[in-house]
């Protein structure tokens, strides 16, 4: 499968490039930078850490996706919003595992999706996904009399807050409640915010140093509490994840998919 990475110079982009050239099955098709980045013309392999690919990065990513089977995007909303078009009007599958994205960018991408294979998800680990089914799952288990707040730390920088993978463990834990979050999320507390509302699903965002990603749902009665951890010790997990998606979507339908669906865990 001819495979393209956007973004292929980012701290995702190059353990993404890494990933591809590794992967029995997957042919590094080429990737894209912006038109201002230092990298265009390299090869994108090279600034990986890889012998040679014979590709070069450009600012074309029209052409990237007429010239791939499956694209991956580790990059911005409003890049990724574009590549979703793109994606359409080439026929292109693609794997989106930008954050931050809106309620607008999510349109765009949905529609897209009616005509080619999308998996869009914020953490491509396996053990995030775990967590996201374990949540949802305890989160069913226990009334509200249990507090919900999620705690995450990434390295000093990230954009984007709270991180994708947090909303989508506070998603997790509502859907097991069965209360939509945007009704009960709490995201900042700052000053005198009075007492925690019951029922409320609190976050808490930590940023620092090169922390490549913590995650932690904590459920909280008196006198005792229960804890869901996910620890990313490097990003090599998101980069095999992404890949291994990219790979799916050559045997899948059209539609937007997640994680959990490439690795069979919503059965
Ligand atoms: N789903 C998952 O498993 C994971 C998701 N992520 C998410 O991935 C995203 C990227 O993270 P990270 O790699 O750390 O960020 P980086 O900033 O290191 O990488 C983003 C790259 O995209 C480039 N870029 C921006 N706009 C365009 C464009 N229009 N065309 C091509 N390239 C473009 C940037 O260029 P420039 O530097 O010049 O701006 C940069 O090289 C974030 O949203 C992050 O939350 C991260 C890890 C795991
Ligand atoms: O920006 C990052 O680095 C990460 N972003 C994702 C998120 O927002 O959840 C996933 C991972 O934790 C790393």
């Amino acid at each position: 499968m001819k495979i393209g990475i956007v973004g292929c110079a980012g701290r995702m982009g190059r353990m993404l490039v890494q990933a591809v050239v590794n992967q029995d099955g997957a042919e590094l098709a080429g990737g894209t930078e912006m038109e201002s980045s230092p990298f265009i013309g390299h090869d994108p392999a090279v600034v990986a850490g890889e012998v040679p690919c014979g590709a070069s990065i450009t600012s074309d990513a029209d052409k990237l996706f007429a010239d791939c089977d499956a694209v991956i995007d580790f990059t911005i909303p409003a890049a990724t919003v574009e590549h979703a078009k793109l994606a359409a009007k080439h026929n292109t599958n693609l794997v989106i595992g930008t954050t931050g994205l809106s309620a607008d960018d999510q349109a765009i991408i949905a529609e897209a999706a009616k005509s080619v294979t999308i998996i869009q998800a914020p953490n491509m680990s396996l053990g995030v996904n775990l967590a996201f089914a374990v949540t949802e799952k305890v989160a069913s288990m226990l009334n509200d009399e249990w507090d919900i707040e999620v705690v995450e730390m990434h390295h000093k920088h990230k954009v984007d807050a709270p991180s994708g993978t947090a909303l989508g463990l506070g998603r997790a834990a509502a859907a097991g409640r069965k209360v939509n979050l945007d009704e009960v999320a709490d995201k900042v507390r700052d000053g005198h915010t009075g007492e925690r509302k019951k029922g409320d699903i609190g976050f808490a965002t930590l940023r620092g140093g090169d922390v490549v990603g913590d995650h932690t749902v904590i459920f909280a009665i008196e006198g005792e509490r229960f804890e869901i951890t996910h620890k990313a010790s490097s990003r090599v997990i998101f980069a095999r994840g992404a890949v291994t998606g990219a790979l799916w979507t050559g045997k899948a339908d059209a539609g937007l998919f997640d994680m959990q669906d490439v690795l069979g865990l919503k059965e």
